[in-house]
C-alpha cells in the first residue's frame, strides 16, 4: 500500500464515519480530516454571530470570514474557529439542529471544498495518506481517491448508537433527528449525499467497531495496491 492514499469515507449520520475513519488512520499510520466538523464549525460561528442561519444569503455573506483550522492527527483531531477550540461546542444539539441548513448554502461548500482538497493537497505533499470523512468526500471532494468506502447501518441502530454515545436522550427523537438531516443532505442540489462511483458499500449494522475498522483496513490494502 502506497502511504500517499487518500480514502474517502462517506454515509449518513451514525453509520461510524469518524470512529471507523480514526481507527483506520491510527491503524495505518494515515491522517483523519472529519469534514462534518468542519461545516459543524461554520454553524457555530454563524450561531454566535447572530447570522439568520434559515437566510442562505446572509449565510453566503459571512462564508468566508471564520478562520478555520482543522488538526489531523488521527489520536487526537481538533478544530478551531478564530482560534478557539471549539471541538465540544460544535456537538451541542443547537449545532446539530443548524447544520444541515448551513451545508446546503453553495458559497459555504466552496469555501469548505477549497480547505479540504488543501489539506488533502498538504498530506499529500508531505508523502503522507488520509482518511478523509463526510458526505461527498469520493464524489465531489477527492473523486480520484484511490478507496472509496460507502458506510451506511440501520436507523434504528444508527440512533441507538448515537443516543449511547450523547449519555441521554430518547432514541425516537434522535431517530427522528438523523432521518431529518439525512432527508436535507440527500435532497440538496448541491454535493447530495449519494453513493460515489467506485465506492465499497459496508453495511456496519451487525458489526462491532473492531471489525469494521478490520475490514476497512483489509478493503484499503486490497484496494490501494498500485496507487
Ligand atoms: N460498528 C459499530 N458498532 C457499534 N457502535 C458503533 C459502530 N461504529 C460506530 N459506533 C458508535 O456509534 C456512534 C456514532 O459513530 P460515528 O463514528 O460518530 O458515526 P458518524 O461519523 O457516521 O456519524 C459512536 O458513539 C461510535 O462509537
Ligand atoms: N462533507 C460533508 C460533511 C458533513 N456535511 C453536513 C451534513 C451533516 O448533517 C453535518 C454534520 O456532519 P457530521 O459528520 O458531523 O454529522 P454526524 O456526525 O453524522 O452527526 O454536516 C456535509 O454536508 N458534507
Amino acid at each position: 500500500m502506497s502511504s500517499s492514499v487518500v480514502v474517502a469515507m462517506d454515509g449518513p449520520s451514525g453509520s461510524g464515519k469518524s470512529s471507523t475513519s480514526r481507527g483506520v488512520a491510527r491503524r495505518l499510520g494515515l491522517r483523519y480530516l472529519d469534514t462534518g466538523a468542519q461545516f459543524r464549525a461554520i454553524t457555530l460561528w454563524m450561531l454566535r454571530h447572530d447570522v439568520d442561519i434559515h437566510d442562505p444569503a446572509a449565510v453566503a455573506a459571512q462564508a468566508e470570514t471564520p478562520v478555520l483550522v482543522s488538526g489531523t492527527d488521527p489520536a487526537a483531531p481538533t478544530i478551531t474557529v478564530d482560534g478557539d477550540d471549539v471541538a465540544d461546542p460544535i456537538r451541542s444539539a443547537e449545532v446539530t439542529a443548524a447544520v444541515s441548513p448551513v451545508a446546503t448554502v453553495p458559497a459555504v461548500r466552496t469555501r469548505l471544498l477549497e480547505l479540504q482538497r488543501s489539506i488533502i493537497a498538504d498530506a499529500l505533499a508531505a508523502g503522507t495518506g488520509i482518511v478523509v470523512e463526510g458526505r461527498d468526500i469520493g464524489s465531489v471532494v477527492w473523486p480520484d481517491a484511490a478507496v472509496k468506502l460507502y458506510l451506511t447501518a440501520d436507523a434504528a441502530a444508527r440512533a441507538a448508537r448515537r443516543t449511547a454515545e450523547n449519555g441521554s436522550g430518547s432514541a425516537a427523537a434522535t431517530e427522528a433527528d438523523l432521518l431529518r438531516r439525512d432527508a436535507i443532505d440527500s435532497s440538496r442540489t448541491t454535493a447530495p449525499l449519494v453513493v460515489p462511483d467506485g465506492a465499497v458499500h459496508l453495511d456496519t449494522t451487525p458489526y462491532g467497531l473492531d471489525e469494521v475498522i478490520d475490514r476497512v483496513v483489509a478493503i484499503v490494502e486490497r484496494e490501494s495496491v498500485g496507487s
